[in-house]
């Protein structure tokens, strides 16, 4: 089966020369939720900007459901990955929660009630239909990154890419956040430094560290490895023991 995420020997310098890839592998398959973990610097969000056109590869290929990520293919490919970054505020800037919503699909030209279907659809799907007609600014920031996620379901991707998705947020909406995730039938690769966030809701975890993949396999493996952890600056929350951590339903 055509992974929907297949990264083959991906390498990028930035333009002032510093090489933040170093021949990366990453092959996600249709139904998974993976976690992206590494140190600072270690090359998660470049290889991110990767998997949407953002930044082009350098060397190697990136291809979304076959389809090679390259200038020619930006719309559909932009169409298939939706990427939810760090601060919402980088995704909402209309008037309105429906407006911005709105704007993805009305980009691929769908309009009228089908538009109307697809926001309403996205905004149901994390639990925010009821502040359509608000504008975001006048939301919480919990809430305004649930409306974030509704931005890219909106455009029905293939695979969802979270930032850091838990960040700033409180125990409650982090925990009413993993629902949403946990419920949504989409491939996910979620980039955390919230190991037990990984643990809850990601099998698979990947480790990326130096610029290249240093770890795959599954997350409690992962997370219970202790040279590897130490090896590459993973630490978990004072107290946390993956091996005792109850498994949420
Ligand atoms: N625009 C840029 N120009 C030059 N170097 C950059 C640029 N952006 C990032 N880098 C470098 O590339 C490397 C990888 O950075 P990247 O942001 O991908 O790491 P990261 O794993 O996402 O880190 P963090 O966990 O801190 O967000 C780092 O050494 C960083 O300093």
């Amino acid at each position: 089966m055509t992974p929907v995420l297949d990264v083959h020997g991906l390498a990028y310098a930035y333009p002032d020369g510093h090489q933040a890839l170093f021949g990366v592998d990453l092959h996600v398959h249709r139904g998974e939720r993976v976690a992206l973990l590494g140190p600072n610097g270690a090359g998660k969000t470049t290889l991110v900007l990767h998997l949407n056109g953002i930044l082009t590869a350098g060397a190697g290929s990136v291809a979304v459901s076959g389809l090679a990520v390259e200038k020619a293919n930006l719309t559909e490919i932009r169409r298939r990955v939706g990427v939810v970054f760090q601060d919402p505020d980088d995704q909402l800037f209309m008037g309105t929660v429906r407006a911005d919503v709105a704007f993805g699909p009305a980009n691929l030209g769908i309009t009228g009630a089908e538009l109307d279907h697809r926001v309403l659809r996205a905004l149901e799907q994390v639990g925010m239909e009821e502040y359509v007609d608000r504008p975001p600014h006048h939301l919480s920031f919990g809430q305004r990154r649930r409306v974030a996620v509704a931005t890219v379901l909106a455009m029905e991707p293939e695979v969802l890419v979270l930032d850091e998705p838990s960040s700033n947020l409180d125990p409650a909406s982090r925990r009413e956040l993993a629902d949403i995730l946990r419920s949504l039938d989409v491939t996910v690769l979620m980039v955390t430094h919230d190991l037990p966030y990984a643990l809850e809701l990601c099998p698979r975890s990947v480790v990326l560290s130096g610029g290249t993949v240093v770890a795959d396999g599954t997350t409690y493996d992962v997370l219970t490895d202790e040279a590897l952890m130490k090896a590459h600056r993973l630490e978990l929350p004072f107290g946390f023991d993956p091996r005792t951590a109850m498994p949420r339903p």
